[in-house]
């Protein structure tokens, strides 16, 4: 199977040309192929597909082999991807998604995709949608206790369901303890992306976050989306700021005219490859 491994921040996927591959399990091949000792490495496994309604279709499975929705960071190397493959010679292409059709408009240069802004859509605020087991309209600052701590959530679904914490020193919070417990706390029926925030100012919000389905990684796009409306819901910064995470910056805009999110990020080649699966 030929590959190309592409990453968007950090957030580092195989990518393969499903309109010449075959991949009969998607699942068990991305498991397979994300071990970053047994396989080539990597956060996850992205299929390009067509489509009858988008110019391309995305499918996107975690290191743990389970499918998401939507990845932020996925869809920009994809639109690189048949860009600098001349797949399609537009500079604005639309991509299927299991949580819809994204719009992304890419920068050129010298023939190459270099930054990709991507229209989000509306962010999911009903609990029932996100999901996530709450009495509540909306989960904004809602406490959860995890542990013996108790910890202020607010649940955001880009159509993948995030839960974001704020936090003092995001650097030294103890990740690896409290991520694996918030996502798969029994609130969240489908699991969750959790995000913790550390606020510099109301144009600058600094993330990690623990993904579901993959553990810590070094961004997360739509979990950037997330902390930004997240963000805006408990009044701690502007409709646009820089979302400051591990492997880079994301530029995120939650427009008031037209309720979407913008996402604004690079998107870069690491290399060609081929494996046998
Ligand atoms: N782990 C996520 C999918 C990847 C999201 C992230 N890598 C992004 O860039 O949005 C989930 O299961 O919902």
């Amino acid at each position: 199977m030929k590959f190309t491994k592409m990453h968007g921040i950090g957030n580092d996927y195989i990518y393969v040309n499903c309109l010449e591959e075959t991949i009969e399990n998607p699942s068990e091949v991305s498991k397979k192929i994300s071990d970053r000792h047994f396989g080539i490495g990597s956060d996850g496994l992205v299929m390009i597909l067509p489509s009858l309604t988008a110019d391309f279709t995305m499918r996107m499975f975690n290191s743990d082999g389970s499918e998401s929705e939507m990845c932020g960071n996925a869809i920009r190397c994809v639109g690189k991807f048949v860009y600098d493959n001349k797949l399609t010679d537009k500079t604005t292409i639309s991509i299927e998604t299991l949580a819809g059709i994204k719009i992304l408009d890419m920068q050129i240069t010298d023939n190459k995709v270099t930054l990709v802004k991507v229209d989000m859509g509306e962010p999911i605020l009903s609990p029932e949608k996100i999901p996530v087991v709450s009495s509540k309209d909306i989960v904004i600052s809602q406490p959860v206790q995890i542990g013996s701590d108790i910890y202020k959530i607010t649940c955001v679904s880009m159509g993948n369901p995030h839960a974001v914490t704020y936090v003092d020193d995001v650097i030294n919070f103890p990740l690896e303890e409290v991520g694996p417990k918030m996502e798969t706390h029994n609130i969240f029926p489908r699991k969750v992306n959790a995000e913790f925030v550390e606020i510099i100012d109301r144009n600058t919000l600094k993330m990690r976050v623990w993904e579901r389905g993959a553990g810590e990684t070094l961004a997360c796009g739509t979990g950037a989306c997330a902390v930004l409306v997240a963000s805006c819901l408990n009044g701690l910064c502007e409709r646009k700021a820089v979302i400051k995470l591990l492997g880079g910056d994301l530029i995120i805009e939650w427009n008031e005219n037209d309720n979407h999110v913008y996402m604004t990020g690079p998107a870069t080649k690491v290399f060609d490859g081929e494996i046998i699966i």
